[in-house]
């Protein structure tokens, strides 16, 4: 398969989910890429509506419903399926387009951690079947390796463990920190918590406000500590806190650890710079200047920054992305260019918006 799309032959996908905000924004990165064309949109609630009605930041695509196609229906017109569904209907959407031939790139919870009974215990509804869970690629773009090369289910990461686990693992992996002594204060911008309005995400309860929720308790937490153990070689557990920033785009993932030898910033900054080395996405900062959400904002960078302290023995590690793009539908994408073979960075170009 890779090599067969271009600019002239277009692959074809569909988005399920499409007028959520992690589907409106696959619409909008997706019209930009140059060897993807968007075949099918698919809605369980606003089918026969042109998008741009809803969105009229998007060109013209029509809508369809859900109910009105299956997976061997989907299979004709698409290769390829991204599903910006909520965790508990991803699980019983994908597997049927699985088994109709369908690549699908799961943005949700759902495929992410690789023991049902763990995923049960946070998220609170039943697991996938354990075959689609041991099928499904974790695709950590910048971690995952070859592994997304021709897998037939991916798993996107979730939005806070995108910008914590690329922040932790080369200090993990190199054991300059102990993973037993991480903590992580992470703040998400409002649109993390999806469209659908709640009571959480309302203006007036938000703005000129600033909430930790779901402390200790987050689904996050064991997509975090399974990654982290990878890398480790050890079970790790993490403690870890979130919080609702009035803003709409953005995560800030601030780390916390204990050092196991006496580094510098400067040591960091070389670890990260090498590790990360040849990507596209991962910008590391120069000793002292730590990054800024505005600064990553509609583009899919993650910037990372350090201050190890020697007074102390700890290293804090600072870490943004946009939710909605590195954290959802960007790295998405950079999904499928990985598993199709192309440049990670196609039509992924943006360069984030100032001011
Ligand atoms: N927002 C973010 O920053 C991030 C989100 N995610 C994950 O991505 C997924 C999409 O998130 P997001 O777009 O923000 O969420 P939204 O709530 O904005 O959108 C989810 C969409 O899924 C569709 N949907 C909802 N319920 C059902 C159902 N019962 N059956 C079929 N379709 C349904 C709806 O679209 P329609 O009406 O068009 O069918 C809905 O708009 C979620 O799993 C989320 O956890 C992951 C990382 C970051
Ligand atoms: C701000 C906010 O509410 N964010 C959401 C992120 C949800 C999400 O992305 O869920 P999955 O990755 O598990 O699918 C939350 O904290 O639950």
């Amino acid at each position: 398969m890779p090599g067969e799309y271009g600019e002239t032959n277009k692959m074809k996908v569909a988005i399920v989910g499409s007028t959520g905000y992690g589907g409106v924004e696959l619409i909008r990165l997706l019209q930009s890429h140059p060897y993807v064309e968007i075949a099918s949109v698919i809605s369980s609630s606003n089918a026969g509506t042109p998008i741009a009605e809803g969105f009229p930041h998007l060109t013209n695509i029509v809508v369809q419903d859900l109910d009105g196609v299956n997976a061997a229906e989907m299979a004709e017109k698409a290769d390829v399926v991204f599903a910006a569904t909520p965790s508990g209907v991803s699980s019983k959407l994908v597997p049927d387009l699985i088994e109709a031939g369908l690549k699908v790139i799961d943005l949700s919870g759902d495929f992410r951690i690789k023991d049902g009974g763990t995923y049960e215990t946070w998220y609170k509804h039943p697991a996938p079947e354990q075959k689609y869970l041991e099928k499904a690629v974790y695709g950590l773009c910048e971690i995952s390796g070859g592994n997304v090369i021709d897998a037939s289910l991916i798993s996107n990461p979730g939005c806070y463990p995108t910008a914590t686990l690329l922040g932790l693992i080369p200090a993990v992996s190199a054991g300059w920190i102990d993973p037993k002594s991480i903590i992580i204060d992470a703040k998400s911008g409002v649109s993390g918590a999806g469209r659908g309005t709640s009571l959480t995400s309302h203006y007036a309860e938000i703005n000129e406000n600033f909430k930790a929720y779901k402390v200790n308790k987050h689904q996050h937490i064991p997509e975090i500590e399974q990654a982290l153990a990878q890398a480790a070689g050890e079970p790790v557990t993490v403690t870890f806190t979130t919080q609702l920033v009035p803003m709409t785009r953005g995560i800030m993932s601030t780390m916390y650890a204990q050092m196991n030898g006496a580094y510098s910033d400067e040591d960091f900054v070389e670890l990260y710079r090498q590790y990360y080395e040849g990507r596209n996405f991962v910008r590391v900062r120069n000793a002292g200047i730590w990054p800024a959400t505005k600064e990553v904002f509609g583009s899919n960078y993650c910037d990372i920054g350090f201050a190890a302290d020697a007074r102390t023995g700890r290293v804090t590690i600072i870490s943004v992305i946009d939710n909605m793009v590195k954290g959802a539908a960007g790295q998405a994408i950079q999904n499928l260019n990985l598993m199709m073979g192309w440049e990670e960075n196609l039509g992924l170009g943006y360069t984030p918006v100032y001011p």
